[in-house]
């Protein structure tokens, strides 16, 4: 049976892309931290992934067995050796970590044998398999670099399938929307896997994903935890913000149709289907979960800076990416690590600096003045 290896065994991993690759015929070795998910995974041997519609169908997932990569190395260095396959649904933050185990296995794995394996890393960042590569070379020597060509392929990828926190404690079971698509960039001919859409050109798939389905979740998920809501699909009900959603999406759209020369209608009814995707409510989604990691979302390829910075340099609108960015800046959720260091950040440096320093905007940038323009006036409704 053919064999991957995927890093983060968690909501997307076992939702998504563990999934296909089940449905695809091969046994997924799942890594991760979390003790009990990996004794889950050896002791029930399957899963059940079920749709968050009326009727709730659900697929069976066999074949799938865990690795813990604290306490289990030498195994995962083995599983790379047998594996087609490498993926990882971990968190951007993550990558860097899990790059020293994966370097060993890729050096014991060129220097026994030719078979071409492929690394894709299917988070929610833009490059992130070229990060995470970086990550790995850092780990390698001069003479195992110089093997890694024509044998280990690093593939940028977009992944798309709302898939929430889990209600479920203690079953691996998972809940997932229907909608889905993987896409991943790459001009080789590669084994097939179910649902995996190539593409020569990343770009307009991600942007066009990161810049609308992310950036709309993000504007939501902010504005309903300013607001005192607590699933998205709740916050959508809300007049108001569902107005604001749709104002920010038509920047973000203006900016993808003149980089991409995307259809305008086309582009209004992926806009639509999106916010479809969002209403429902059967994932129950936490807008806490959405608003995770502000500090990330903040980041300047992120989906809030990168189209208000990209917006504001092709002389297009961006004041409601401005707003957005407002939000995120006053998300102080007391759970959320990122979010405590934020506040933190802003409390002893102001709001200015903080943008410098984690968005890298300019001080006097016109992004920066809108974005405390708007700081300022969301400080005063929500209080
Ligand atoms: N949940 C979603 O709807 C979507 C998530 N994504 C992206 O997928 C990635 C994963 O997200 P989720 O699955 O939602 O997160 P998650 O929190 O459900 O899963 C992450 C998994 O990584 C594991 N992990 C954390 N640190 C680790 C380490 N050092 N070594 C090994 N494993 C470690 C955790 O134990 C957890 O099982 C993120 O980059 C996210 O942006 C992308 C599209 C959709
Ligand atoms: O996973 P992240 O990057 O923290 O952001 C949450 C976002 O990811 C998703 O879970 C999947 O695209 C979206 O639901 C949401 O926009």
């Amino acid at each position: 049976m053919k064999k991957t290896v995927h890093f983060g065994a968690g909501n997307i991993g076992r939702g998504f892309i563990g999934a296909l690759f089940s449905q695809s015929g091969y046994h997924v070795t799942f890594v991760d931290i979390a003790e009990q998910i990996i004794n889950q995974l050896n002791e029930e041997k399957s899963y059940q992934v079920k749709l968050a519609t009326d009727k709730g169908e659900t697929t069976k997932i066999n074949n799938v067995s865990g690795l813990n990569n604290m306490t289990q190395e030498n195994e995962v260095v083995e599983a790379i050796q047998q594996a087609t396959y490498l993926t990882t649904a971990i968190g951007p933050n993550i990558l860097p970590r899990i790059a020293p185990l994966i370097a060993r296995g890729l050096k014991e794995r060129v220097n026994s044998q030719n078979e071409k394996l492929y690394v894709i890393a299917c988070e929610n960042q833009i490059g992130a398999t070229d990060i995470l590569r970086n990550h790995i070379l850092e780990h390698l020597d001069d003479e195992t670099k110089g093997k890694l060509d024509g044998r280990i392929y690093f593939f940028n990828s977009a992944v798309d399938r709302i898939v929430p926190i889990q209600d479920n404690k203690g079953s691996l079971d998972v809940l997932v929307e229907t909608y889905y698509e993987w896409v991943v960039e790459t001009s080789e001919i590669i084994p097939e896997v179910q649902g995996m859409k190539i593409v020569e050109d990343l770009a307009p798939y991600i942007e066009r994903k990161l810049f609308t389905v992310n950036t709309g979740h993000a504007v939501i998920a902010y504005l309903g935890y300013l607001s005192g809501k607590s699933t998205i699909d709740q916050t959508l009900a809300d007049e108001k913000i569902a107005k604001q959603v749709q104002e920010t999406l038509k920047e973000t759209g203006a900016y993808l149709i003149k980089q991409y020369g995307l259809d305008e209608a086309e582009h209004t009814k992926y806009i639509n289907k999106i916010l479809e995707r969002f209403k429902n409510p059967y994932l129950n989604d936490a807008v806490t979960r959405v608003a995770r990691g502000p500090i990330r979302k903040l980041g300047p390829e992120d989906r809030l800076v990168r189209p208000a910075t990209e917006a504001q340099k092709a002389g297009l609108s961006y004041s409601n990416l401005a707003k957005a960015i407002a939000a995120a800046l006053l998300f102080d959720f007391n759970e959320d690590e990122e979010a405590q260091k934020l506040q933190a950040m802003i409390k002893e440096n102001g709001v200015m600096n903080v943008l410098k320093e984690i968005s890298k905007l300019e001080e006097n940038s016109e992004v920066t003045k809108e974005v405390i323009n708007q700081y300022e006036k969301l400080q005063q409704e929500v209080k």
